[in-house]
């Protein structure tokens, strides 16, 4: 059974040509050709659609959910992808295509993470016959229909959450000008020929064949008419729309170069690689919260500069805790995603609470977690760390209550020994775990008090 779209978001009032990834969701709706040297000044803009095939039940990863709808990092798979497709301002409608039983999962996804220019699609029995139920929402004439012909459509399976603006920008460019376009990637392994007696027939060459990925694009006259006139064979068995515009209106797809990330998420262990990627891209930005900008003897500062040392791969900024409030949501806009909070004054947990409160003000990251670290000194020779962690026995019950707003706060007690040795020996360990919580994200830990 087909259904008709349903719009999730609006549409943008004005087309007007957007090369950047900075711009808002509601800009631009279209997206000027690229020369191969770039933008061509004065040339017309081309209206741009997407559709997203995401009916399948994902048998191959063998869990219930379909593999679209399986949290990564607490946040459907399928969302991460949106939000990739979404950063090009110039694709005017994302059609997703679900089946009838997840269209409600998907609206509440949509409401959720706040996706825009989304319409939903009702799928088909396989992926070939869902993509052409997005391919007739998109066509002339739809009855009660917003959306309108595009001159070029994107494919892109759901399941490939990575990939960047660059590969849709060269695909849609590649479609225009040879009708259909997609991503290829050098083989990993050498395909074979088995003959019936299960015994090798023949080896193809490896270096003169490539595996088809995703994103496709195409004229959309071309794929339509491509689609309309395949056989119910290929419909039901097909896995190559590339090979459709061949077979049925002899158009020869120019083949793009990707990158090794938009391999399609398949089998259990491509859940966990791509949350090891997404972990990997978010641990790249720290803030250090602290009480002063200035003194470059304090502490803070110590701890900001063996973290830069320690952590060299990772971009380490920070800001003054005293107007950190209005900045804290542009920290978080441009991607930083962990704060290691340095608490030097008296009572011991004040400077973390004030983060705390700042974080809930600015209405914070709706799409990953924060790591906050809450961070305290003292010296062992006077005090024992178990003394500290008493007066710290809060830090539990707060990050509990965090947790349920995205925030996974951890407690860290550093040795503030005078021996400029031992201090440094114990910042260096400190920075160390602060790298693993940060890279981990584990919300098993949350509230734990850990000792450098
Ligand atoms: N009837 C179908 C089957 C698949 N797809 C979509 O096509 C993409 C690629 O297909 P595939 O990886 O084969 O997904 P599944 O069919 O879900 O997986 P499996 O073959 O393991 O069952 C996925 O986003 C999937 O949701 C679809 O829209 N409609
Ligand atoms: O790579 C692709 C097209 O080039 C498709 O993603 C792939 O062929 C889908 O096939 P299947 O649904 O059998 O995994």
């Amino acid at each position: 059974m087909e259904q008709g779209p349903r719009g999730g978001g609006s549409r943008p009032a004005e087309p007007g040509p957007c090369l950047s990834s900075q711009c808002g969701a509601d800009q631009a709706a279209s997206v000027s050709l690229l020369s191969a040297g770039g933008a061509e000044p004065g040339s017309r803009t081309l209206a741009v659609a997407a559709v997203l095939p995401a009916g399948g039940c994902g048998e191959r990863m063998g869990v219930p959910t379909p593999k679209q709808f399986c949290p990564v990092l607490e946040r459907p798979l399928i969302s991460y992808t949106l939000q990739a497709m979404e950063r090009a301002c110039w694709i005017k409608d994302i059609i997703v295509v679900v089946t009838g039983e997840n269209m409600e999962a998907m609206e509440n996804i949509i409401k959720k993470y706040k996706h825009k220019r989304i319409s939903l699609v009702e799928a088909g029995v396989t992926r070939h016959r869902s993509i052409f139920n997005g391919l007739k929402a998109l066509a002339d004439n739809q009855p009660n229909s917003r959306l309108s012909k595009p001159e070029v459509v994107i494919i892109h399976d759901a399941v490939r959450p990575f990939f960047e603006e660059d590969i849709l920008l060269k695909v849609v460019t590649a479609a225009k000008e040879h009708g259909a376009a997609g991503a290829v990637r050098p083989l990993v392994s050498t395909v074979i020929s088995p003959s019936a007696d299960g015994c090798l027939d023949h080896s193809l060459e490896r270096a003169r064949h490539r595996a088809s990925e995703m994103p496709q694009a195409f004229l959309f006259d071309v794929i339509y008419e491509a689609y309309q006139q395949c056989s119910d064979y290929d419909l039901e068995f097909g896995t190559e729309c590339l090979q459709l515009a061949l077979k049925y209106c002899h158009i020869k797809a120019k083949l793009v170069e990707g990158s090794p990330d938009l391999w399609k998420v398949t089998y259990k262990r491509d859940l966990y690689a791509a949350e090891s990627i997404i972990k990997e891209r978010i641990s790249q930005e720290i803030c250090i919260v602290m009480d002063t900008k200035e003194n470059k003897e304090h502490i803070s500062h110590l701890l900001e500069e063996v973290l830069k040392t320690e952590l060299n791969h990772i971009h380490v900024r920070s800001q003054a805790l005293y107007n950190a409030g209005s900045d804290i949501q542009h920290i978080i806009l441009e991607q930083c995603y962990n704060f290691v909070c340095v608490n030097v004054k008296e009572p011991d947990f004040q400077e973390t609470q004030k983060l705390m409160s700042m974080l809930e003000e600015s209405n914070f990251s709706i799409l990953y977690s924060i790591v906050v670290v809450s961070v305290h000194f003292l010296d062992f020779k006077f005090a024992s760390p178990s003394q500290k962690m008493e007066s710290l026995m809060c830090i539990r019950e707060f990050a509990k209550k965090m947790k349920k707003r995205k925030v996974l706060l951890y407690g860290l007690i550093i040795n503030y020994s005078q021996d400029e040795q031992k201090l440094q020996e114990s910042l260096r360990q400190g920075a160390i775990i602060i790298a693993a919580l940060i890279k981990e994200r584990n919300s098993a830990l949350i509230g734990q008090l850990l000792v450098a």
